[in-house]
């Protein structure tokens, strides 16, 4: 069996992540591919359970240091049961975030750094990286308003932030992609989800 694939979904809250996984989720399937659709923090029992600690209580629950600890240490699990065994076995994995997440916001808004969050990743997940990163950009405003409207029940810890600090998390990620632009594709994210599906079809050329 030939090994599978490795896809992430990047971008800050609202950009169209979650439908995206999905609709591209399907049309690798009705391609043939035997697809994993996960997502971080999450993915594997351990890993959802850490999920809960991060995502649930007060906004001032944690450190910085001790989310990134948290993110890091859930990946771990995610990357050791659910994402190595399925590209072993010849699957398609496509997660919603990934590390990058991780290095954009603890190390790049939340100021931990780079360099750290990719030592806590290479003892964690012995550096694990994906065959091929979409970024989705959408302008902030746009992706606010999406947020904004599904989350109209409640948002979760990280639900309060404002403006500033999406722009940094945005400016991570760009700089992210730019020194990298062989694993990653940035993709735009206006538009309808099937004009959406299409552009990131397109950006899974070559694999
Ligand atoms: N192309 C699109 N145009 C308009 N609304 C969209 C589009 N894609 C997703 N949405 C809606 O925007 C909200 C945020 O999308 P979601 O996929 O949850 O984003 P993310 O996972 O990146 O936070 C959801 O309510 C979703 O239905
Ligand atoms: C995976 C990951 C997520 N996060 C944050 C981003 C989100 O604010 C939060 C939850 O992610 P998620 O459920 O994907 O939120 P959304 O669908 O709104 O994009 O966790 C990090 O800060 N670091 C990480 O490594």
């Amino acid at each position: 069996m030939a090994r599978g694939r490795f896809i992430s979904l990047e971008g800050g809250e609202g950009v169209g992540k979650s439908t995206q996984l999905r609709a591209l989720a399907a049309a690798l399937r009705a391609r043939g591919h035997d697809v994993i659709e996960t997502r971080e923090p999450g993915g594997s029992a351990g890993a959802e359970a850490i999920r809960s600690l991060l995502l649930d209580g007060d906004a001032g629950r944690w450190t910085a240091g001790a989310e990134a600890l948290l993110f890091a240490a859930a990946r771990a699990d995610h990357v050791a049961k659910t994402i190595l065994p399925a590209v072993a076995r010849g699957a398609w994995v496509l997660s919603d975030r990934f590390l990058d997440s991780s290095l954009a916001y603890q190390g790049g808004a939340d100021g931990i750094g780079e360099a750290a969050i990719r030592q806590l990743h290479q003892v964690g997940s012995d550096g694990l990286m994906p065959d091929r990163t979409l970024l989705l950009a959408l302008p902030a405003e746009e992706a606010a308003a999406r947020a904004a409207a599904r989350d109209r029940d409640g948002a979760d810890r990280f639900g309060g932030r404002d403006a500033a600090y999406h722009a940094r998390v945005a400016a991570a990620f760009a700089a992210l992609a730019a020194g990298d632009p062989a694993r990653f594709r940035i993709v735009d994210a206006t538009g309808t989800a099937d004009d959406v599906t299409a552009r990131l079809l397109a950006a899974l050329e070559g694999l």
